[in-house]
């Protein structure tokens, strides 16, 4: 099982994992690591950080914001606190940050958002990790579920909507398009790979 701790020793490279909730954040862990993370059907599975170490490498698989299934409306920012307070009281140790969106909802929850003239919580979620000098991969998940032939128009306007100049091509440093359902999360564990390399530890590469 996955550790359920808050005061972790030791630790010198944390990659995190965050986004709205059930995009699919604990599926990519599982995915990563074969540890049994817990996942499930309905938003708001996950509702402390969960942690998979390796060495003095920790992965923590953060409870996703937003929307969350049977959980009270005061619960939910109680939780997005957690979040936000896990993310600031660690950010020294915290090297990389995987923001973790749907594909295939992505851009019509955006657009829902920005009609009522708000500031979509995954784009205010980057902004944060950008300020706070998180080095950050957008992994785009469920791509199974979006046609083929649309793949790379939507991946262009995501990028656009996270102030990213598209073509999403000229992001492939950042953008990792992945299915964890299907087991396909290739181009993100190559991008953390680069991150690991570049900051000098090729040791770490043997556990993903
Ligand atoms: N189609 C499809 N479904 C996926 C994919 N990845 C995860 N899912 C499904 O999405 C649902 C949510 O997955 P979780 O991994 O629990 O999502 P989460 O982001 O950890 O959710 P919270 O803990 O609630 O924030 C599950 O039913 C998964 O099977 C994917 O790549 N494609
Ligand atoms: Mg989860």
């Amino acid at each position: 099982m996955a550790k359920k701790t808050d005061e972790i020793e030791g630790i010198n490279f944390e990659i995190i994992f965050s986004g709205r909730s059930n995009v699919g954040k604990s599926s990519i862990m599982r995915e990563l690591t074969g540890k049994n993370v817990k996942v499930g059907k309905r938003p708001g599975v996950t509702l402390k950080p969960t942690h998979v170490r390796y060495s003095d490498l920790l992965l923590t698989d953060l409870p996703g914001f937003g929307f969350m299934s049977g959980v009270k409306d005061r619960k939910q920012d109680i939780v997005k606190d957690q979040i936000v307070r896990y993310i600031e009281k660690n950010a020294e140790r915290i090297n990389v940050a995987v923001l973790v969106i749907d594909g295939a909802s992505f851009l019509e929850i955006v657009k829902r958002w920005e009609e009522r003239n708000e500031l979509p919580i995954d784009i205010e979620m980057f902004e944060l990790f950008r300020e706070l000098g998180f080095d950050i991969i957008l992994a785009v998940n469920k791509v199974d579920k979006i046609k083929s032939n649309e793949l790379d128009a939507t991946l262009d306007q995501i990028c656009d909507k996270l102030n990213m100049l598209p073509p999403w091509k000229q992001w492939l440093d950042t953008v990792a398009p992945i299915s964890a359902k299907k087991g396909d999360i290739k181009t993100l564990k190559s991008l953390l790979r680069q991150r690991l390399h570049s900051e000098k530890r090729d040791d770490l590469f043997k556990y993903f």
